[in-house]
């Protein structure tokens, strides 16, 4: 790393010493940006500013069970950069939320939403309430606590949050009522909304169809493509779901799905009627991904948390598409995939592989699309669903899709181009992390560093 560079690095290491995962995110990102502030030294100061958020929210969120018990959780937004727009990213929802995942979400989300060309600011917030195993009136209690206080730091021109693990469209809904209650006002301070109450189509499709757009602008730069291709996939919530959806329609087949208790390998592939069946499963039943596996007669493999990989990833394919959580490739898992003819790496998560499993994919000079880039489509169609909020119209699945096709399709060429210019043709990560940070730099040298 640039001598300049790494003092910045280790001045963030020194402030927050237990922030491993939001180290981590700084780290990729710094990594890249040496050439670029050797180039321009005008860049240094915002390396630095960039590091910190500009606010972050800490509150406490008390709901009651079903039993009348009451519970505190805690809640948080993470409002790192809105130098290009208002604060927007997701809400997660999941029992190991904490300060240093949703800072290097919220760090992440800057970069991402940079890329999508559209006008957002980064963030990020959640809690460490856990919705599985919650009744809904229970999922419900707490959200309108939730949004009780989250009221007070949101609105549709400061920062617009969304959905992340955990939260989908029932939280959504729970949280957009209670901010309509309060403020007694109709804005489009969320997005992910039902279609009913001024959702965009495709949003729920975003992440995973954007997601394999993007893989396909990759296999294109090699004259290739979907057809015949085996791919695996991780997670079975709302980015796997519609990730299985759209290589299925590319010709590609996809023999894996996971939750966190374990993986279903079905060698014949998820179908569109088996695909129909996971999504009853998971975003009704709210079952357990074991239950494919009964249904239709193929293998489940348990997690067990003392392995040193992830047996998912043994499976052999083309393409492997991790779309469940942060750092679910380590370094064993990215050599098994690379020794099994892995030719192509989609990330459908945030930071699903370690930095040594990085490094493995790209000495291997396999076509490695870190999700900064590749699952943009989520927040791009959030943008998109913005927009027709602002302009109070609907615009039809076809064109939303096509935009968000468009958007893929621009993402991948200014990564792609940004990595040619740096003599680093094909380097994905770093020409997604200089494109996204040149646009935010130099929107905050304009304004003036604050
Ligand atoms: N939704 C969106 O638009 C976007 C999401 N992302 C990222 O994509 C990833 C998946 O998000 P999304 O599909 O929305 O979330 P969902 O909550 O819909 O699904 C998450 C899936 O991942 C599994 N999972 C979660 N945590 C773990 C874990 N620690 N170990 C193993 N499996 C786990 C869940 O299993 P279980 O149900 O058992 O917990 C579930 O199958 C996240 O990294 C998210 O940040 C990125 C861009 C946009
Ligand atoms: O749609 C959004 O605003 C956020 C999506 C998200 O959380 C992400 O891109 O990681």
């Amino acid at each position: 790393m640039n001598a300049e560079v790494q003092k910045i690095y280790d001045k963030v290491v020194a402030r927050d010493p237990n922030q491993p995962e939001f180290h981590q995110a700084v780290m990729e990102v710094l990594e890249s940006l040496g050439p670029v502030v050797e180039k321009d030294p005008k860049y240094l100061p915002v390396v630095e500013a960039i590091c910190e958020p500009e606010r972050v929210l800490h509150f406490r969120v008390p709901w009651y069970d079903d039993k009348g018990m009451l519970h505190v959780q805690r809640g948080f937004r993470v409002e790192m950069s809105s130098a290009i727009g208002p604060y927007k990213g997701g809400l997660r929802f999941h029992p190991t939320v904490n300060l240093s995942i949703l800072k290097f979400l919220a760090f992440e989300q800057v970069f991402k939403n940079s890329l999508t060309t559209l006008p957002m600011g980064g963030g990020k917030g959640g809690s460490d309430f856990d919705p599985k195993g919650k009744s809904d009136a229970e999922v419900m209690r707490f959200c309108q606590s939730f949004m009780m206080e989250l009221q007070r730091h949101i609105g549709q021109f400061t920062d617009v949050p969304a959905g992340d693990i955990g939260v989908g469209g029932r939280e959504i809904g729970y949280m957009f009522g209670m901010y309509k209650k309060i403020k007694n006002e109709f804005t489009g301070i969320l997005t992910g909304k039902g279609l009913d109450y001024g959702g965009s189509l495709i949003r729920s499709e975003a992440t995973g169809y954007g997601c394999v757009y993007f893989v396909r602008e990759m296999l294109k730069v090699k004259n290739d493509d979907f057809k015949g291709k085996t791919c695996v996939v991780s997670g079975s919530g709302n980015v796997a779901q519609f990730t299985i959806e759209k290589i299925t329609e590319l010709g590609g087949k996809c023999v894996t799905a996971s939750d966190s208790s374990g993986f279903v390998h079905d060698p014949e592939g998820i179908s569109p009627e088996k695909l129909a069946y996971l999504m009853e499963l998971k975003n009704v039943k709210r079952g357990r991904i074991q239950e494919y596996a009964e249904k239709y007669g193929c293998t489940f493999t348990p997690y067990d948390a003392g392995l040193d990989h992830n047996p998912l990833w043994l499976i052999k394919c083309d393409i492997a598409f991790p779309s469940a959580t942060q750092n679910e490739i380590n370094e064993k898992d990215a050599q098994t995939l690379v020794k099994n003819g892995c030719m192509a790496v989609g990330e459908g998560a945030n930071m699903p592989t370690t930095p040594a499993g990085v490094e493995i994919f790209q000495n291997a000079k396999i076509m490695y699309a870190p999700g900064k880039a590749s699952n943009a489509g989520g927040v791009a169609c959030s943008g998109l669903e913005m927009s027709q909020n602002s302009l109070r119209v609907y615009w039809t699945r076809s064109e939303v899709d096509a935009k968000l096709d468009d958007i893929m399709i621009a993402i991948h060429k200014n990564v792609y181009e940004t990595s040619k210019i740096y003599g680093r043709d094909g380097d994905y990560v770093f020409g997604a992390n200089v494109a996204g940070f040149l646009k935010v730099a130099n929107a905050m040298l304009q304004q003036g560093i604050l």
